[in-house]
């Protein structure tokens, strides 16, 4: 198998979770960058639009970013598996193994909260000392709607509901991906706490609503009207902004391989060489 393996790969320190994440080109040739660290993001989109292509530029950045720590929820196991190296966490198709890293990190979000009200701070910042941890979670629809009993499904909704809306100021950071954009999935309340929404390819206007937001599709901002063939383009807006179609960077399966390794390598204390 080709590797691309050279030189080239991030050293150690050189990549934060504090810098801006590259997402891809928007229409006018410009790069799209999100800040992670400072907004939880939720991505939808019908199968095979690039929902997982573009979790994987997402993990890619934050596994190389030594400031971060991983937690990884993949039902499938196959989306971010190759990522499991870097995690401090990997969750596969157990709901129960779900809701217990979930809780955990709602404690530790507790606590965080305790040491910044101590050091009298609002926020965590680059300063404070403590990693941002971020929480990647594909697929939404399976643990809240598919897998376990229903009380299994609520107590999974009410912690990633928690954590989207009162993680971020404590550096706990939330992307999740569904392939279900209907509201039953994602209700108003839950879809408004993200601060990014990237809505790739949906059936219908009302389900690109779901993820952009309420009444972007009668303004003819709609993941409805892409292309079936134009995977990996999708709308992507920020809180309080409007939304901008792009292309997604890609990454091979090859190059994720290899990716994944080198951050690993780094994360146990290697140089990646
Ligand atoms: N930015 C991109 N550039 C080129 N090809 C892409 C891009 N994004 C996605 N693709 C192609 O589309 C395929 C499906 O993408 P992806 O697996 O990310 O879809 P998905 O939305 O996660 O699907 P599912 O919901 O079934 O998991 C990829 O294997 C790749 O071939």
């Amino acid at each position: 198998m080709h590797r691309f393996r050279n030189r080239r790969l991030p050293a150690a320190g050189s990549l934060s979770i504090w810098q801006k994440v590259f997402l891809g080109i928007d229409e006018n040739g410009r790069a799209v960058r999100v800040s992670l660290a400072e907004r939880n993001l939720l991505i939808g989109g019908e199968p095979g639009a690039g929902k997982s292509v573009a979790l994987n530029l997402l993990v890619a950045h934050a596994a190389l970013s030594l400031d971060c720590r991983l937690i990884l929820v993949d039902g499938k196991r196959v989306e971010l598996g190759l990522w499991a190296g870097c995690a401090e966490a990997f969750v596969g198709p157990s709901i129960t193994d779900a809701i217990t890293t979930l809780k955990a990190l709602q404690v530790e979000m507790d606590e965080r909260y305790d040491m910044l009200l101590s050091i009298g701070h609002r926020k965590l910042t680059r300063l404070t000392g403590a990693r941002v941890v971020l929480v990647v979670i594909d697929e939404l629809a399976y643990f809240s709607a598919t897998v376990g009993e229903s009380r299994q499904q609520k107590e999974f909704v009410g912690l990633v509901r928690d954590l989207v809306a009162r993680g971020r100021a404590a550096g706990i950071i939330v992307v999740a991906a569904t392939q279900r954009p209907s509201s039953d999935i994602v209700p108003t309340s839950l879809r408004d706490l993200f601060g990014y929404r990237w809505a790739f390819r949906c059936s219908t206007h009302a389900s690109s609503d779901v993820i952009l937001g309420h009444g972007w599709a009668n303004e003819g901002y709609t993941a409805a009207s892409i292309d079936p063939a134009a995977r990996g383009v999708g709308w992507l807006i920020a809180e309080g902004g409007i939304p901008r179609r792009l292309k997604s960077a890609f990454l091979t399966d090859v190059q994720v391989v290899d990716l994944a390794a080198h951050a690993a390598e780094l994360r146990n204390g290697g140089d990646g060489e």
